[in-house]
């Protein structure tokens, strides 16, 4: 399926999935506006000037947090690639026969995510799955996984799933999507990163071969993180 990469509504009741999806591309060019519902037109344009600034922001953190210059990661071009995804999960009747998405780590660099009071979002500590507690106004921020290869292993990729939902309202999440504007440029852990004592842990890949190798997972079997691990 490679239905990330314009806006369209797609229904999917196979197992592993129970929700109804809407995708909108935000950058480097904002959708068609006829492509965006009418509905949410102007609040889908706002959204995406807001998720540009915090993404800014938060790469520079990111990247200061690795002891990197501030603006490595938007250098790299990871604030051109944004999509936006609007997630709908209906009532599910069995909550326990299946879940909203199954469990995966997001293949960009950072994700922003906007979710209701339904809940069911959990992270993978160890062992256990943990609720992601619902806090009014509050956004989730993952980090993906091809931070945690540019960051030489430093930051690490978090597992996350979703529960069917059980609440008789529907649940809404909304995600944004960090990824890399120039496709064709080789990416690797950060060249300041790595020393004799600290090899580096991945090879260089072009983000074309990573996201076509992510929709069509042809990774030997591994998770993607490690499919470039050396
Ligand atoms: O709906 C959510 O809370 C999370 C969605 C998610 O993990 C994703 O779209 O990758
Ligand atoms: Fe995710």
């Amino acid at each position: 399926m490679n239905s990330r990469q314009r806006s369209r509504r797609v229904f999917t009741v196979e197992s592993g999935l129970k929700a109804d999806t809407l995708q909108i591309k935000l950058g480097p060019t904002l959708a068609e506006l006829d492509e965006i519902p009418e509905i949410c037109r102007n609040e889908v344009a706002e959204w995406n000037e807001h998720v540009k600034r915090l993404g800014e922001l938060l790469f520079g953190l990111l990247c200061e947090g690795l002891g990197l210059a501030t603006e490595r990661l938007k250098e790299m071009s990871f604030l051109e690639g944004r999509m936006m995804v609007g997630h709908y999960y209906p009532y599910c009747p069995q909550p326990d026969l299946t879940v909203g998405i199954t469990s995966h780590t997001d293949p960009g660099p950072l994700t922003i995510l906007l979710q209701d009071d339904k809940g069911g979002l959990q992270i993978k500590h160890g062992e256990d799955w943990v609720p992601v507690k619902t806090v009014p106004g509050a956004l989730v921020i993952n980090i993906g996984d091809v931070l945690q290869i540019l960051s030489n292993d430093e930051y690490k990729s978090v597992e996350h799933r979703v529960l069917a939902n059980s609440s008789e309202k529907p649940r809404v999440s909304i995600a944004a999507f960090f990824s890399a504007g120039e496709r064709d440029k080789l990416y690797g852990p950060f060249p300041e990163l790595i020393s004799p004592q600290k090899p580096p842990r991945f090879r260089e890949f072009t983000y074309t071969d990573y996201i076509t190798r992510f929709f069509t997972k042809q990774l030997d079997g591994k998770t993607l993180v490690n499919y470039y691990r050396v």
